[in-house]
């Protein structure tokens, strides 16, 4: 059985489809009609090539060369998307032919940003391997590559042709690699509210034990969030910024630690850490703090992460790409008694607070000790 939920934007439109086995069993009569449609050059890392080189021999006659990256964050750079447009061309991939991204988000970004430039775009398939690229990094059509200067500061949005995302891949998961997904699933609670939340929690060993039919129906959660935020701002005029929740602080952890965490073991820091700004400006209510605290922190910790100087964190944040006018910009939710929260781009769109007080807010949140 496959779920299919649709992406539709001023680029274009393209299907999500969600099936347990879509990929990985290769049964799948409707993805297997997709791949012959033309020719595809497969961009995948080592740990995944090496865990499934089988698959990748069997994906279809229709693959004309593998690429295989080292694996990790640190090879999200420059050289690193040179070396594969320089494998492209080597064997001779044409406009006609596609890129097929098989791995997690760093194989995505990197793939998606050599679709967009080489030979001025080809066509790109995504096909996430870990938790984090299923239930976030593969829609939405963010391509790019770190530079030293930050996270993600080089790149383009190119969405994909198609995104098939079949859950039994979780199964050969790392743990870390999981929890860090999770951290992005924990984000989609704290945006879309309480019956998500109340969701979560009631699935939660569950979700641990990596259910095929319970990891299933959370993609599927998640990526209806996702396509419908996509769909109504697919180039982050606005609502879009409400899925960098925790990820200015998050990028900033990532940097200061030289990507040698997970994406997903910094963001859960900077969800906390985001919290608790809200909390110090007093636009949540200690309970409805509490609620969403809780369910962060039901993740593991998966990094020990120094207790970073304040100014070191304000540097780093400063050099974000969402920040405007000298202001470093967060989502950070706001709500007041009953009324529904709403996360909203601190200090941009509503001009709240003034760099300096949102730098004096940083410092207390940052030293205090609970974070
Ligand atoms: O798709 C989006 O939009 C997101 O912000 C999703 C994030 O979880 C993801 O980490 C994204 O790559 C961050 O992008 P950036 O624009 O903040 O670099
Ligand atoms: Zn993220």
């Amino acid at each position: 059985m496959l779920e299919t939920i649709q992406v539709t934007t001023g680029t274009g439109s393209y299907d999500i489809h969600i099936g347990e086995g879509c990929v990985t069993s290769l049964l799948n009569d409707e993805m297997q009609g997709f791949l012959q449609q033309r020719r595809w050059a497969v961009i995948t890392d080592e740990k995944v090539g090496a865990c499934y080189s089988q698959l990748i021999s069997h994906l279809s006659t229709a693959v004309v060369t593998v690429i295989t990256l080292p694996a990790g964050e640190s090879s999200k750079t420059m050289e690193q998307a040179a070396i594969v447009l320089e494998a492209l061309a080597a064997a001779g991939i044409t406009r006609e032919d596609g890129l097929m991204a098989l791995g997690g988000g760093v194989v995505g970004d990197i793939t998606g940003f050599c679709a967009a430039i080489y030979m001025r775009g080809i066509s790109w398939l995504q096909i996430p391997t870990t938790l984090l690229a299923q239930v976030d990094s593969s829609v939405g059509g963010k391509t790019g590559v770190n530079l030293r200067a930050g996270k993600n500061l080089a790149g383009s949005f190119y969405p994909p042709s198609g995104v098939w995302i079949d859950p039994l891949f979780l199964k050969t998961l790392p743990e870390a690699e999981f929890w860090s997904g999770c951290s992005e699933v924990v984000k989609y609670g704290l945006i879309e509210g309480p019956s998500l939340r109340e969701w979560l929690v009631f699935h939660w060993e569950k979700i641990a034990a990596r259910d095929p039919r319970v990891m299933t129906t959370l993609i599927a959660k998640c990526l209806q969030s996702k396509a419908a935020i996509v769909t109504a701002d697919e180039r982050e005029a606005g609502l879009r910024k409400v899925l960098n929740v925790g990820h200015t602080a998050g990028h900033a952890i990532e940097k200061l630690m030289a990507y040698r965490i997970t994406h997903g073991a910094a963001l859960r820091e900077g969800m906390l850490l985001e919290l608790k700004m809200a909390r110090e400006l007093r636009w949540l209510l200690p309970e409805q703090y509490n609620e969403m605290k809780v369910l962060v922190e039901r993740l593991p910790v998966l990094a020990t992460i120094p207790e970073w100087m304040p100014d070191e964190l304000v540097a780093a944040m400063k050099g974000d790409k969402k920040n405007r006018h000298q202001q470093i910009s967060f989502m950070l939710p706001r709500g007041q008694g009953n009324e529904e929260i709403r996360f909203i781009a601190e200090g941009i769109e509503e001009k709240l607070m003034t760099p300096e007080e949102t730098t004096a807010l940083l410092h207390r949140v940052a030293s205090s000790k609970d974070i």
